[in-house]
């Protein structure tokens, strides 16, 4: 994909809300070919510190009204989308690709107004081109609109269509809120190796790179899954099968997740109403 052709500063990428996700994906468009003049920030605290140059506005009122982006994205909060999306009723006659990626809110809402929408789970590892990006689209989307959105999601990260808007909540528990996860069990990781004797620094040091060397591990062995690579850390009745008795025991990993999702998708499915 080529971002630095896919808009240009008649018809630009307008993003409503550059906060931690909005950001995050601004960052990746922007290290990925997307071209500065052809990028619109709009947000009350202004484009971040790595996009001086785009055109920024506090807000949609303060956006010509001659303007004709190519795609908006929404990422405000879920409870402000609504109002954004009336705000920018103006642009409907133009058609552009609106992508919302707010948790919880559906495509229906999005379509009321704008025909050519599509919902986004995306997550924060955008930031870097490694985010998970999972798509539904309206029925009306068209296809030259579908690949646009598929070239703006595959430069922040793995992009996956999915037909059926009802996956999105337990989508937004796995992939969207999953990051979190991960820093959590850093952060418990660092906290339970000071419990067992070691200073705090060199507890940190360890389980950060530990995450991020098994992660990377993981992309670099397409053809072991999951399993296969926990089984070559654990031999047989040594320190790491200790540890996985009670992780993969009654009270571990599995139940846990299994609620802390539930919790997550529930909350998103919440959203919605
Ligand atoms: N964070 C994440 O990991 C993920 C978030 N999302 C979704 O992304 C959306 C944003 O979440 P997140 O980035 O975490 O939230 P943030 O609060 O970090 O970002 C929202 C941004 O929108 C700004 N904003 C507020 N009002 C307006 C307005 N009227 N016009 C334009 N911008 C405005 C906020 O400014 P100010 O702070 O000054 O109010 C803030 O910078 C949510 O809908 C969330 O569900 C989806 C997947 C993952
Ligand atoms: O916490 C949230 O609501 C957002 C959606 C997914 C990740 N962050």
């Amino acid at each position: 994909m080529d971002l630095s052709k896919a808009f240009d500063p008649q018809h630009p990428l307008v993003l409503v809300g550059c906060g931690r996700m909005g950001g995050a994906m601004a960052r990746g468009w922007l290290e990925r070919g997307l071209a500065p003049e052809a990028f619109v920030v709009i947000d009350p605290a202004g484009a971040p510190d790595f996009a001086p140059d785009v055109r920024q506005f506090p807000s949609i009122d303060k956006m010509p009204r001659d303007l004709a982006p190519a795609a908006v994205i929404l990422a405000v909060k879920p409870y402000m989308v609504e109002q954004a999306v009336g705000q920018l009723a103006q642009l409907a006659e133009k058609d552009p690709l609106v992508i919302s990626v707010a948790a919880g809110i559906q495509l229906a809402s999005l379509e009321a107004v704008f025909e050519s929408s599509v919902r986004v789970m995306p997550n924060t590892p955008a930031a870097i081109g490694k985010g998970m990006m999972v798509a539904v689209a309206a029925n009306a989307v068209s296809q030259a609109k579908k690949a646009l959105a598929s070239d703006l999601m595959a430069a922040a990260g793995d992009v996956l269509w999915v037909d059926d808007e009802s996956m999105m909540d337990a989508v937004t528990g796995v992939s969207g809120s999953g990051p979190a996860y991960i820093f959590a069990l850093t952060e418990a990781m660092a906290a339970a190796g000071v419990t067992h004797g070691l200073p705090h620094d060199v507890a940190s040091r360890l389980a950060r790179q530990t995450v991020i060397g098994a992660a990377c591990l993981m992309e670099q062995s397409p053809h072991m899954t999951a399993s296969e690579l926990r089984e070559q850390v654990t031999s047989p009745g040594g320190t790491t099968a200790a540890a996985l008795d009670i992780l993969r025991g009654e009270e571990g990993f599995g139940p846990l997740l299994e609620k802390a999702i539930g919790a997550a998708t529930r909350r998103s499915q919440d959203l919605a109403k």
